[in-house]
């Protein structure tokens, strides 16, 4: 390679072989986060960005670094750590990956520096473009997971919180709001962490509510904030790109705002009065309406849903909703999980062969994606 430094004859060897082994361990790393964006997220621009990482990091593989390995005198093929040997979830796998081209990247950088300058240039960059990659694919990740989900819990203060929540999520639920107005922060960060750890062992997206300290302390997926919350701009600055911002909305200017502002989905209520909001009017089925007609993302139905209204809520044009008693109350909170998501399911499959509205406009949100 040119721009070449001197190094003595006993480094050298060594040297050679960081570089392969770093070039390797990076090439990989990029491969493995490559297959999920084609083969899992079906993503032609998340696939093109790692491809061309790959080729790039292969115009340094040159035949005099590879010609350095050795395989059999390689002590570190023989360390392994239980952690290396299982993952949890998909999420892990990425993260796990990331971890190890950018820690990999990193080591190229430094050791560069002593075989080119030029190569250590260009690999600072790679690692640049690594992070804005992972930024990127996190964020679609859950982007994808908030289109596809259809039935958000809000947690309230319960004995059984855990068993709760992992019951439902047994039942295919896709979101969990962490929401307690009552306890101390110090059971509120452990609160979140174990509901953070279970809605990530089952894929579920994890949010916090009015909190973004708190968000931001568990790693959840996002915060929901209302109206008299941190504005949408504020919370944006503090939680970046990649996590998801909700926004309780009551009438059609809120929403507008709340879709001006960049939420990425909003709750839409209360439809019904509820103990749970105790004092808040009702918005009534006809703002349920005015979201089918006119909220271009995704939107959440809520207050006051249970069994027994449901199906006026979705014959409003609701396609998902959210619940607190309706779950955090049942007996069987997988079975009332299961309830409304086919209740749910049986409308999208209705729907599907629909692509406009009742009012002839195309339906908003195939357009927003
Ligand atoms: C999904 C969803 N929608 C609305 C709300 C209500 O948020 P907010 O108006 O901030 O009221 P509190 O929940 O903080 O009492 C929500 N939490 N989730
Ligand atoms: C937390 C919350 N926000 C609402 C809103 O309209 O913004 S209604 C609500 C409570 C919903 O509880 P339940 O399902 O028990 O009626
Ligand atoms: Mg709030």
């Amino acid at each position: 390679m040119g721009n070449t430094h001197s190094r003595s004859q006993f480094a050298q060897p060594a040297l050679y072989r960081i570089l392969d082994a770093n070039l390797d361990r990076t090439r990989e790393g990029i491969r493995v986060v490559e297959e999920w964006c084609r083969f899992g997220l079906n993503n032609a621009q998340l696939t093109e960005r790692c491809k061309y990482l790959r080729q790039e990091l292969a115009k340094w593989h040159t035949p005099e670094l590879r010609a350095a390995r050795n395989t059999p005198g390689d002590l570190g093929t023989e360390l392994t750590h239980p952690q290396e040997e299982t993952r949890d979830s998909i999420e892990q796998v990425l993260q796990v990956n990331f971890c190890r081209i950018e820690e990999a990247l990193r080591v190229l950088e430094e050791y560069g520096k002593v075989y080119s300058t030029e190569m250590a240039a260009a690999v600072k960059q790679m690692r640049y473009q690594v992070y804005t990659l992972e930024s990127s694919l996190m964020a679609y990740q859950r982007h994808q997971k908030l289109k596809q989900a259809s039935l958000y819990l809000v947690t309230s203060p319960s004995e059984t919180l855990f068993n709760t929540i992992e019951a439902a999520l047994q039942g295919g639920l896709a979101i969990v709001q962490y929401r307690d107005k009552e306890t101390d922060d110090l059971t509120r960060l452990s609160n979140a962490r174990k509901l953070q750890q279970l809605c990530q062992d089952y894929g579920a997206l994890f949010i916090v509510n009015d909190r973004i300290d708190l968000a931001l302390a568990v790693d959840a997926d996002g915060v929901h904030l209302g109206q008299q919350d941190m504005p949408l701009e504020s919370a944006r600055q503090l939680l970046g790109p990649q996590r998801l911002i909700g926004r309780s909305t009551t009438n059609p200017s809120e929403l507008d705002r709340a879709i001006r502002e960049g939420a990425d989905y909003v709750g839409v209520g209360p439809v019904y009065e509820t103990p749970t909001k105790e004092g808040k009017v009702a918005a009534g089925v006809e703002y349920v309406q005015y979201a089918a007609e006119h909220c271009p993302m995704p939107w959440f139905a809520i207050g006051g849903i249970d069994t027994t209204n449901v199906q006026e809520v979705l014959s409003a044009g609701a396609q998902r909703i959210s619940v607190v008693r309706a779950i955090m109350q049942a007996d069987q909170p997988t079975l009332a999980t299961q309830y409304f998501l086919a209740q749910l399911n049986q409308k999208q499959t209705l729907r599907g062969s629909r692509k406009v509205l009742s009012n002839g406009h195309p339906v908003t949100e195939e357009l927003w994606s």
